[in-house]
This record gives C-alpha cells, structure tokens and sequence, in this order.
C-alpha cells in the first residue's frame, strides 16, 4: 500500500470534519474522492501531504510520515488546488522557473515540452495575471506534475477549463496513470469525468467514508436491479422472455432485469425473434451509483 490512513480525526475549532476516517491506496491506483460540498475531501488530503495534522489516527505516506516528513511527502508529490498558488505578477514561464528551482528539478527543456502540451506556449510570456481561469487552471496542472511526483493530489481539476482543456488534462492524467505509474488521488463534482480516470473511489458524508471500492464491487453491492434500453423490434410491452418491459417509443423498450447475467438470455432471446440495434444500461453510470450510495445509507 503507498497510502494508509487510520481511524483518522480532525475538527476545526468546535467543528468535527473528520471522524474515524480509514483508507488505502495502493501504488500506481488512480482514486476518486467524493462526496458533497463540505464532506472532507480537501481535508484529507491536506492531512496527507502533511499541510496540517490529524488530531487522532495515524497516517503513512510512501512510509512517510506527514506530522514529522511533511516535507519529504511534499518533495515527492504534486497538487493542484482551487487557487493553484501561482504568482500573478510573474509571467508563466517564470513561475515554472521558479517552482521547478523550487523543486531542485530544473529542466528547461521539461518546462517549453509541457507548456507545448498544455497548449500555453505562445502565451508563456504573458502574466499569469492577465491568463484566463482557463489558462491558470492549466498552468496550475503543469506546476504540479513539473518535478514527476509519485504521488499527485489534484482538487477539481477541470473547474474553468473548455471541452478541449477538460479532454487535455483528462487525458494527461490517465497517461501519468499509465505510463509513469503515479498514484494520483482526485477531488471532483464531476462523475463522468472521474469515471473515465479511476480504478477506485472513496464516497464520503460528512466527514466519514460511506463506501469505497472499485466501480464493479460498488455496483454488486448497490446495484440490484438493471435497466437496460433496448433498440428493437420487439411489439407491445409486458413481459418478455421472462422479464418485464416497458416501452419508451416505437422502437425501444426499456427492461428491468434482475442481474447483468440476464443481458446475455434476453439477447439471445430477441434476436432470434427480431432485430436489435442498440442495447444501452442505463443505472451503471457513476452518477447513479452516487445516488445509489447515498440513498442506502439514508434509509
Ligand atoms: N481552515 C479551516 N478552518 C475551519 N474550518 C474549515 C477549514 N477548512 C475546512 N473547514 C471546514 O471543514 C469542512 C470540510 O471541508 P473540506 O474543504 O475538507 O470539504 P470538501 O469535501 O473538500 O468540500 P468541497 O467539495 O466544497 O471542496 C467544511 O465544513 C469546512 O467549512
């Protein structure tokens, strides 16, 4: 494990934020932190990178220890945050500059390749004070992969970007992911997003982990019943092949079946009978298992 976390807490003042707060992270995994506004997120990984300290509970980072390594921690990891603490008055490129001495990885080289990457090579000059949210939001992602940390902890990173800026810095992530192998833990609202770049998720509620696991282990937990939108010819609504269906509009129907083993037997049963164009689960996204959660854990 490159991260364990243990029984954590830590309030603010009168205010408990986290409570009991237990978690691993193996090397190399890619982690979606969730949970609503408030629910600790930002905490925790203040916590690991050793910027403040738990008041109970134990952590290790890397064998690290972030009360007393804080600052190793810090040298081998990157974070993007909301304000991504640049310097305003310095252009790009000297921010980089100046980070990357900062880091002891000063590679100019290094710097022009990502500033290419991130598509703000031809405003590297300019001061970050005049960069769009956009333009910030990018530079911000360079700083933090700039010295190729181990381990990359990055709060929303897509907030202020374009459709062409979320798709560069998703895809950057997953090829961190991939090729250099960092672990990354990730901080966002934005499900479909995080869908496409995790291979784990913790959900957390107030300050407590309501769930955690890979997508599949959360759906055989909370997902009982699948509906699945079939383009098809078959007529009428009712019940088909031993299943229930409804329809949506002329040529789709919409099934609820009682597992995804079942996918297979109503296939095969409908197209020996008609023809089939499009078969479509509909509750298996992020954003329903979100809820899914959420909902178990109310009732
Ligand atoms: N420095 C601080 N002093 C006092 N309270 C704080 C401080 N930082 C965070 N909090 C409180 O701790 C709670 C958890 O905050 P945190 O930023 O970890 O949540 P989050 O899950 O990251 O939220 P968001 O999704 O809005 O980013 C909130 O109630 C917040 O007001």
């Amino acid at each position: 494990m490159f991260i364990t976390a243990e029984h954590i807490r830590k309030s603010y003042g009168e205010q408990l934020v986290l409570q009991d707060v237990s978690f691993a992270v193996k090397e190399g995994e890619t982690v979606g932190l969730l949970g609503p506004n408030g629910s600790g997120k930002t905490t925790i990984i203040r916590l690991l990178n050793g910027v403040i300290d738990a008041d109970g509970g134990s952590i290790l980072v890397g064998n690290w220890n972030p009360v007393t390594n804080g600052h190793e921690i810090r040298r081998m990891s990157g974070i993007l945050t909301e304000s991504a603490g640049l310097y305003y008055e310095l252009s790009g490129l000297e921010n980089l500059k100046f980070f990357a001495k900062l880091y002891g990885m000063y590679d100019e080289r290094r710097i022009q390749m990502l500033l290419e990457e991130f598509q703000l090579a031809n405003h590297q000059h300019k001061k970050v004070g005049t960069y769009s949210t956009g333009m910030k939001r990018r530079l911000g992602m360079i700083k933090s992969i700039l010295h190729r940390p181990s381990l990359l902890f990055l709060d929303e990173p897509t907030n202020g970007l374009d459709p062409e800026g979320i798709q560069l810095v998703m895809q950057y992530i997953r090829r961190l992911s991939k090729e250099e192998g960092t672990t990354i833990l990730i901080c966002s609202h934005i499900l479909h997003q995080m869908e496409t770049v995790c291979d784990t998720y913790l959900f957390l509620e107030q300050g407590r982990i309501l769930e955690s696991g890979t997508k599949s282990e959360l759906e055989a937990r909370h997902v009982q019943q699948i509906s699945v939108k079939v383009e098809t010819g078959l007529a009428g609504s009712g019940q088909y092949a031993g299943y229930s269906y409804e329809r949506v509009n002329h040529e789709t129907v919409r099934f609820e079946l009682p597992s995804k083993d079942a996918i297979t037997n109503l296939l095969a049963a409908l197209t020996k009978e008609t023809w089939v164009h499009q078969v479509e689960i509909e509750n298996r996204d992020l954003e329903s298992l979100y809820f899914a959660i959420r909902r178990g854990k109310h009732e």
